[in-house]
C-alpha cells in the first residue's frame, strides 16, 4: 500500500537552481513517484533539468500548461514528446480545437513511431482560482459547472485526464468515467499553509476522492525535513488507499 500510495505523489521541483533541482532529485527519489517541472525551472534551466532528473532514474511532469493558438501549441507538444517523460499538459480553456490538434499531432508522432503515447493532460480551473477569480475575467459559470465542461472537451479532444482540485473529482468522474486520469495540486496536510492555493484537501481526502496523482510543492520543499514531510504525505495516503484494497 505504500508503494502504491508513493507512485501517486508527485513532487513540484518548483526551484531556481539546477543544483537544488538536483539536490532534490537526489534525496526524494525513492520517496515520491514523480517530479513536476514548472515554468520557473523550465525557464530556467531548459531540456537539461529534465535529462538530469530522467538520468537519476525519475520520470517526469512537464508542466507548462501550454496556451496559444492550435499550432503553436502543438508543435510545443511535439517538442514535450520528444523529451521522452511520463505526462504534460495544456490550459484546457485554449479550447477544443487547440487540444484536438495537439492530441492529434503526438498520437499520430507516436503511432507513426510504434510507441506509447505520453499522459496528455488539460488543466481545468487553477486551484488558485476562487468564484470571484471567474467572475473577473467574465466567465459567469460556477467552478462546479467548468471543470466538468472543460473535462469533457479535453476528452473529446483525445486527452488521457485532467489537472483539477481534488474538490471536484466526483464531478469530473460523473463527466468523463473511471479510467479518465485525475492529477490534483491544491493539496495541503491538515497543519500546512494552503499559501496562495484556494480549492484545498488533505492528501487523505484527494485519495478517498479518487485522485489518481497529488501534486504537492511547498508542504516537502519548504519543511524543515522534507523527507520527513513526504514520507508522512505517502503514509496518510497509504492509510486512504486501505479501504479501497
Ligand atoms: O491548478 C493548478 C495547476 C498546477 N499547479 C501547480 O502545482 C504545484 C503546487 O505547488 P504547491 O506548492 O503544493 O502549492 C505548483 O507547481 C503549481 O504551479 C497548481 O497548483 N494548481
Amino acid at each position: 500500500m505504500i508503494e502504491n500510495a508513493r507512485q501517486k505523489l508527485i513532487f513540484a521541483l518548483d526551484v531556481d537552481q539546477f543544483e537544488e533541482a538536483e539536490h532534490f532529485v537526489k534525496l526524494l527519489h525513492d520517496k515520491v513517484g514523480m517530479f513536476k517541472v514548472g515554468k520557473q525551472l523550465f525557464t530556467r534551466c531548459g531540456p537539461e533539468v529534465i535529462h538530469m532528473i530522467k538520468g537519476e532514474g525519475g520520470d517526469v511532469f512537464l508542466d507548462l500548461k501550454y496556451h496559444d493558438i492550435p499550432n503553436t501549441v502543438a508543435m510545443a507538444c511535439l517538442e514535450a514528446d520528444r523529451l521522452g517523460i511520463g505526462m504534460f499538459n495544456v490550459h484546457a480553456l485554449g479550447g477544443s480545437e487547440m487540444m484536438k490538434t495537439a492530441a492529434d499531432a503526438v498520437r499520430n508522432r507516436c503511432a507513426a513511431e510504434k510507441r506509447q503515447m505520453p499522459l496528455m493532460l488539460a488543466v481545468t480551473i487553477l486551484t488558485s482560482s476562487a468564484e470571484e477569480t471567474l467572475r473577473e475575467i467574465g466567465i459567469e459559470h460556477s467552478v462546479e459547472e467548468m471543470v466538468p465542461r472543460l473535462a469533457r472537451l479535453a476528452q473529446e479532444a483525445g486527452f488521457g485526464g485532467v489537472v483539477a482540485s481534488p474538490r471536484e473529482i466526483g464531478l469530473i468522474r460523473e463527466a468523463c468515467g473511471p479510467d479518465f486520469v485525475i492529477v490534483t495540486p491544491g493539496v495541503r496536510p491538515a497543519t500546512a499553509s494552503a499559501d496562495d492555493q484556494k480549492r484545498v484537501t488533505t492528501p487523505a481526502d484527494a485519495i478517498a476522492s479518487g485522485a489518481d496523482y497529488l501534486v504537492v510543492g511547498r508542504p516537502i520543499a519548504k519543511a524543515d525535513d522534507p523527507v520527513a514531510a513526504a514520507e508522512a504525505i505517502v503514509e496518510e495516503m497509504a492509510q486512504a488507499l486501505s479501504p479501497r484494497a
